[in-house]
């Protein structure tokens, strides 16, 4: 008998269904409705997994495009820039909106969100049209920065393993990462039909490498038990699912077990195996659960599908999550994908079922819900002396009608710098006032869109829990905190504290590489400036700055391949005519003595208008542990003096003294401030020549680290009427490199080198040769020998004995299955601190060393000095470019 599948059929005909205009909403939607019918999911997973592959797959299946794209043909809708098609590989995070399951065919435009019922106790929630807005992430561990600000938007994850590689380097590290995000996630085990493919080996690696119980929903149906993979095994539904050899994944057949058991007994059983397995494991996380396990007289088999999925939610939805649903399928074949879409929306939660998000606002950490409660459950987040009053005024939070995150900058050819927020609160309306709480300043919004890849639907607002896309807006960069606060002017400043609220700030890591960038002739310095500052926009990771010796610009990474690519966009893309250098290593350098304070007079014109400013500083080198937690702070000293306090990138501080001036009371400034100036345009007119000067130190023209400049500022004696924000910063500039030289050349300066965190994976036939090399010929001092099942990620990971995990036996591994079998027991983990230019080409080497299946990931763990002699080779080798 051939089981029919209801929701099979209509997914069938779905890629029949015209261009997805038709499934756009321009009616203003209801909030709560929309917002539960929604899905902000990301795909993670290590390199090549198949991210891009599945992603095609889940938009045809959902009738968003009429044929399905390939990665190695370069015919992707998700990775649309060129340097993506090229390398198939995925570089900036793609957000994209389609509705599973889809739409019936007639729907008529615009669509009404969904008529949800109270409950889903009798019905799945995948049998009602869901609106999910979908991140492809990166997998490059070059780009881990834009998956980590892709993170910070998703409410559930989709990891895809490669079956035939398991769990990844790179995947337990994004994984970590979604943890500390506490993103629910699932599993879908891809690529099941290639040679080696390993299933059971997989699932047992989630356990041991991903610190949670896998808990497998499918398992994978070899043809006659160990030729093709034809299909899966339903576990909840109990049922074979057998997808049309060769088509495009839409014919699937589905087979009940008694049918099973006469075409295919063994693998009927192993549902049956399975199932129980499954019911199991969840009764030991979920109380609902058992209760229904003892109303079917404990007949694991006899508990309704629809229970066993409301069962997997709630474990999805715990936090932290210790039970990870596992799916089957392989993307290429076509095989799998519609069920994992059903998984996203049965189990991962709507943006209503999120935790309150993080926000900081005057220096302190609170939740928006608690903000816009007005009751902010606030703490302190700075622990200084006195600290000047940036109380909260609870008040105005009222005229506070949206807050939203800028998580992604596109330039689209065709469209314009393109900004992806996600709105947390309130709504964004077309041509809405946005205040930047970043930049400090505000900007319109004229236009809103839906994105569909590279096809996009104009929208008259973008709700609470959606992701939509404004255009037109000059200034908002990757990272912002856009809020839209009632009655303000373009040139004002919303109150009480609300300028300074932000999402979840996250930390930009220090880059590591660098390259020069020299346009060709003085005509193209326009356009190549332009251009980088795109650049810039799009990727905070980048860093630009000017040698102003050599007038070159420097333009710096996270790693090489990151630079690569924006070196290659900077060429190909936008067309820029430059010279670029070869990309190096970023060194630092620092001081070993202070000096005593210096000061700098400027009087010369500027612009062909005379200019004065006079600026006093003292250098001091500071340790590794001395860290400001603020990036900026005004602090009132004892007996009522100011100062301000930045911090710098490198470990860099800046304390600025202004004794008679308090950045809070403006009014007093009007006898002591020439009335053109402002105390923090001056403060910040400061800061940026500073910064100038510490972006070339004496020794030998690296970045100057782990050093405090004191500044005194006297507005009677250092500001005058001819005084301009670009003298304070010459003279600021000037007088801190005199520092910085006479520091230099009293005591030696010292090169700093980045220094790697490196984990390396391994099987333990090659941990012995990995070992000697990283600590003999590499100079890595090697930190941990693990086996692979002992928790990195925080103690409150469980650790889970692979033995204890079901699994379906693997036809074609030795010992299928059992509880010794695979590569679980046999990974081995390292983990090393090694100089970054040593890593240099290491994957490679690694290859070689370890039979190709070695895999590593790494992030900075810091600057360290060198010592004498390597100080003197790696400037050696640097002179002899
Ligand atoms: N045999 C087989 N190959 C697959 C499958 N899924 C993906 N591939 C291939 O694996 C390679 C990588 O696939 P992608 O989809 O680009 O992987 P990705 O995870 O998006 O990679 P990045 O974007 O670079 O992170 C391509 O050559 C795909 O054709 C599968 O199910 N079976």
């Amino acid at each position: 008998m051939r089981v029919g599948w209801v929701w099979c059929a209509r997914r069938v005909v779905r890629h029949n269904v015209k261009a997805p205009r038709r499934l756009l909403s321009t009616a203003v939607p209801q909030p709560d409705l929309l917002s539960k019918s929604t899905r902000n999911i990301g795909i993670i997973a290590h390199i090549d997994a198949g991210k891009t592959t599945t992603t095609e797959r889940m938009l045809y299946y959902s009738g968003y495009t009429r044929r399905i794209g390939d990665v190695d043909e370069g015919s992707t809708v998700t990775d649309f820039l060129p340097a993506e098609r090229a390398r198939g590989i995925t570089i900036q995070s793609a957000a994209i909106t389609f509705h599973w399951p889809p739409l019936p065919p007639n729907t008529q435009s615009p669509p009404q969100p969904p008529r949800l019922p109270a409950t889903f106790d009798t019905i799945a929630r995948s049998s009602i049209p869901h609106n999910v807005n979908l991140i492809d992430t990166p997998g490059h561990a070059d780009f881990t920065f834009e998956v980590l600000r892709s993170l910070r938007v998703l409410d559930g994850a989709v990891c895809i393993l490669d079956g035939v590689a398991g769990v990844e380097a790179q995947t337990e590290k994004v994984w970590t990462q979604a943890g500390h995000y506490r993103i629910p996630r699932i599993i879908f085990v891809n690529k099941l039909d290639r040679v080696g493919a390993a299933f059971s080996r997989t699932v047992k690696e989630i356990g041991a490498r991903l610190h949670a119980w896998p808990a497998v929903c499918q398992i994978p149906w070899w043809q006659g038990g160990n030729g093709d993979f034809v299909g899966v095994g339903d576990v909840v539904n109990l049922r074979g699912m057998l997808w049309q050899a060769g088509g495009d994944g839409s014919q699937i057949r589905a087979f009940g077990l008694e049918e099973l058991d006469k075409t295919d007994k063994k693998f009927a059983e192993e549902i049956r195996k399975a199932r129980v397995a499954l019911v199991e494991i969840l009764s030991e996380h979920d109380d609902v659960m058992v209760e229904h396990f003892l109303e079917q007289d404990e007949d694991h088999l006899a508990i309704p599908g629809i229970q066993v999925m409301q069962s997997l939610r709630r474990v999805v939805l715990q936090a932290p999550q210790t039970i990870i649903p596992v799916f089957a399928g392989a993307s290429f074949r076509n095989v799998g994908v519609q069920p994992l879409l059903d998984a996203v929306v049965d189990l991962l939660p709507s943006p209503l079922e999120r935790p309150d998000p993080e926000i900081s606002i005057a220096n302190q950490s609170s939740t928006l819900s608690a903000l816009l409660s007005s009751a902010p459950a606030t703490k302190s987040v700075i622990k200084q002396p006195k600290k000047a009053g940036h109380e909260l005024a609870v008040s105005e939070v009222k005229n506070l009608t949206a807050c939203a995150l800028a998580f992604k900058v596109v330039n689209d050819a065709k469209r314009g710098v393109l900004v992806y927020v996600r709105v947390y609160s309130g709504s964004i309306d077309r041509g809405s006032t946005l205040y930047n709480t970043n930049l400090a300043v505000a900007e319109r919004a004229p236009r809103l869109l839906k994105m569909y890849a590279n096809d996009a639907v104009e929208v008259d607002s973008i709700g609470a829990g959606q992701i939509g896309v404004i255009t037109g807006l000059k200034h908002a960069r990757t990272g912002d905190t856009l809020i839209v606060y009632r009655g303000l002017q373009m040139k004002g400043t919303p109150a009480g504290g609300l300028n300074t609220l932000q999402l979840r700030p996250i930390n930009v890591p220090p880059p590591v590489f660098f390259t020069s960038i020299e346009p060709n002739s003085l005509s193209e310095q326009k356009h190549v400036q332009e251009s980088l500052g795109i650049l810039l926009r799009e990727d905070p990771s980048l860093h630009l700055s000017v040698d102003e010796e050599s007038g070159q610009t420097h333009l710096a990474g996270m790693g090489d391949l990151h630079l690569e690519i924006a070196r290659d966009r900077l060429l190909n893309e936008f067309k820029a005519k430059a010279r670029i250098g070869k990309i190096e290593i970023g060194y630092r350098e620092t001081i070993s003595t202070g000096t005593p304070p210096y000061t700098y007079e400027l009087d010369k014109p500027i612009a062909g208008k005379q200019a004065r400013a006079v600026i006093t500083a003292s250098v001091e080198p500071i340790d590794d542990s001395t860290v400001i937690s603020a990036s900026q702070e005004e602090i009132e000293m004892e007996g009522g003096a100011f100062e301000s306090i930045f911090k710098l990138p490198d470990n860099n501080t800046l304390h600025i003294s202004h004794p008679t001036l308090s950045r809070r009371d403006s009014a007093s400034h009007k006898n002591s401030i020439p009335p053109h100036l402002s105390l923090p345009g001056v403060l910040h007119s400061i800061q940026a020549g500073v910064s100038a000067a510490l972006a070339r130190g004496p020794f030998n023209g690296f970045p100057v680290a782990n050093t405090s400049i004191s500044i005194a500022l006297d507005a009677q004696t250092n500001l005058f009427p001819e005084t301009t924000p670009t003298a304070i910063s010459q003279a600021a500039r000037a007088a801190v490199s005199h520092g910085l030289r006479s520091a230099s050349s009293t005591a030696p300066s010292v090169l700093m080198e980045p220094v790697m965190m490196v984990t390396i994976f391994v099987h333990e036939s090659s941990l012995g040769a990995v070992v000697q090399d990283i600590s003999s010929s590499r100079g890595g001092q090697v930190l941990s020998l693990d086996g692979a099942d002992t928790p990195t990620d925080g103690d409150d990971a469980p650790r889970i004995d692979p033995n204890l995990i079901y699994t379906p036996p693997d036809p074609f591994a030795s010992g299928t299955g059992g509880m010794h079998s695979g590569l679980a027991d046999s990974q081995r983990q390292i983990v090393a601190r090694v100089p970054l230019k040593e890593m240099v080409g290491y994957l490679n080497h690694l290859r070689a060393l370890t039979g190709g299946r070695g895999t590593f990931v790494m992030t900075v763990d810091g600057f360290e000095r060198m010592a004498s002699q390597r100080q003197k080779e790696v400037l050696d080798a640097l002179r002899e470019f």
